[in-house]
């Protein structure tokens, strides 16, 4: 099988383009190709397929096998994939994914990329569409959530995958390894979670740490930087733009008056190669 090993920020994926590659357990592969002694190492394998309804199709697996609705950094990947493969000659496109159609544009500047800017769409924030236990029309803003003795005050949205964001004073306090598979299996989210822990810097900085749904820590989570600034905007603590720092680095993400989530940032490829089947 041919594939493309690409990372946003240290969010790394495994690429493989689906209308040439044939295979047929997407989520054993997944398990497979992301083990990072026994395979090629990656947070998710994504897989790039037709669509009726956009340019392509793509399909995203954590490394535990389960498929998620949206990867906010393997959008970016994925768009400069295609443009760099030939598969489109559009910098502008559009990707069919679980969470609906997703934008992203490469920005060239000076003939160089510049950066990946991705149209992320809605946040939505009824707890039905998180989707969390509760009334399913209220929103989750600054809730309490008692996990292991200790109350959290966390807020949760979908970014066309639930997150939960919690501020903190000091996210390198966070046990995360303990804390986040917690959050991440609470009974209130019955399709899990992806859990931010938040310090907010200033009104245009928040730093984040984040246990990814079915993947763990991860150095950077597209979703997950966009969720926690609408979540920094729904609890006063930022204006609607922010850098987002992530232990692999910066996103800039803006909540704009369309309600649209625009979040912008760099993809790489690092390397290619061909896996034993
Ligand atoms: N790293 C991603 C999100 C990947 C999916 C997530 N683990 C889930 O299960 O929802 C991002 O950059 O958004």
């Amino acid at each position: 099988m041919q594939f493309s090993k690409w990372h946003g920020l240290g969010n790394d994926f495994v690429i493989v383009n689906g209308m040439k590659e044939h295979f047929s357990d997407y989520r054993q592969q997944a398990l497979a190709v992301c083990d990072r002694n026994f395979g090629i190492g990656a947070d998710g394998l994504v897989i790039i397929l037709p669509s009726d309804i956009a340019d392509f199709k793509m399909r995203i697996f954590n490394s535990d096998g389960s498929e998620a609705d949206m990867c906010g950094n393997a959008t970016r990947c994925v768009a400069r994939y295609l443009y760099e493969t030939g598969l489109t000659a559009k910098t502008a496109m559009t990707l069919d994914t679980l969470a609906g159609i997703i934008k992203p544009e490469l920005i060239f500047e000076n003939g160089k990329l510049a950066t990946v800017k991705v149209d992320m769409g809605q946040p939505r924030l009824k707890r039905g569409e998180t989707p969390m236990a509760g009334n399913p029309e209220e929103h989750a803003i600054h809730v309490p959530l008692e996990v292991n003795g200790k109350t959290y005050f966390v807020t949760c949205l979908s970014m066309g995958n639930p997150h939960c964001v919690i501020f903190v004073d000091d996210v390198a306090t966070i046990d995360l390894p303990v804390i986040g598979p917690k959050i991440e299996t609470h009974s209130l989210f019955p399709k899990k979670t992806n859990v931010e822990f938040i310090q907010v810097i200033d009104a245009h900085t928040l730093r984040m740490r984040v246990w990814e749904r079915g993947a763990g820590i991860t150095k950077a989570c597209g979703t997950g930087a966009s969720a926690a600034l609408v979540a920094a905007v729904l609890n006063g603590h930022t204006g609607r733009k922010a850098t987002v720092k992530l232990d692999g680095g910066n996103l800039f993400i803006e909540w704009a008056d369309n309600n649209h989530i625009y979040k912008s940032g760099p993809a790489v490829e690092v390397f290619r190669g061909e896996y034993l089947l």
